[in-house]
């Protein structure tokens, strides 16, 4: 089994967020989805890319995101897919973000937030990462996802090294994901890096693809030392 990939003492001393944002992705049955809910993540994520294997297909309905507490965002996951598209499905579940793992261009995020949508723009991270690369995105994301780098857009269970992040220059907040597994819960709470808002958590907390373990939620939340809002 991997472990974190280094230590939250090893990382340089930034503001801490006052509190990390939680995503729990790839959500798609009810009863690990009203679990989790009950957990108060404060994004749920779907995905709506067909070529994976947490593909919410016929197995997630419109109302059981509707029916979700208010207090949930609610992050549909996209794969280059078309602007219109996006919007039908956003419309239909009644969507906050749309989350965009492929080839989107700066232009389709400007498109998608004049719908009314927020956008998180995904990007998989490698030793090497251009940060200067997204400066065309900036005036156009809500937030920015740092993933690593796999066979798959997305999901792909792998931890990259976070320390890349130690040089992000822009004023967006991101989010952490990439195979975040319980395991990584204590050093997650501590973690010091300049614009990090919250972290995603997805693969590495299933019973099976799509199918969350709510027992392995809880164990994350509470190593995090996450308590429920007030
Ligand atoms: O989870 C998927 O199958 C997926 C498919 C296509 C695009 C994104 C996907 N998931 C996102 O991938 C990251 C990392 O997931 P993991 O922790 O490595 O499993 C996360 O942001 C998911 O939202």
């Amino acid at each position: 089994m991997p472990t974190p990939p280094l230590s939250a003492a090893s990382l340089p001393s930034e503001d801490l967020p006052a509190r990390l944002l939680v995503k729990v992705c790839g959500m798609r049955e009810a009863a690990s989805l009203n679990a989790v809910a009950d957990l108060e993540p404060d994004f749920l994520g779907f995905i709506f890319s067909p070529a994976s294997p947490r593909y919410v297909g016929d197995v997630l309905t419109p109302d059981l995101v509707h029916g979700l507490p208010d207090r949930v965002q609610r992050v549909g996951v996209f794969v280059n897919e078309s602007t219109a598209q996006v919007q039908a499905i956003a419309f239909r579940f009644g969507l906050d973000f749309v989350q965009l793992h492929g080839q989107e261009t700066p232009a389709q995020c400007a498109e998608l937030r004049a719908t009314g949508l927020r956008v998180i723009k995904a990007f998989g991270v490698g030793e090497a990462f251009d940060f200067d690369a997204l400066g065309p995105y900036v005036p156009h994301c809500d937030y920015f996802l740092f993933d690593a780098q796999g066979p798959a857009p997305g999901g792909n269970g792998r931890v990259f090294d976070w320390r890349v992040l130690e040089k992000y220059p822009w004023p967006v907040p991101y989010l952490l994901a990439g195979g975040l597994r319980p395991e990584h819960a204590a050093v997650v709470r501590n973690l010091r890096l300049p614009g990090l808002a919250g972290i995603d958590l997805n693969s590495g907390l299933e019973i099976a693809p799509g199918v969350k373990d709510p027992a392995r939620v809880a164990a994350f939340f509470d190593g995090m030392g996450r308590t429920k809002a007030a």
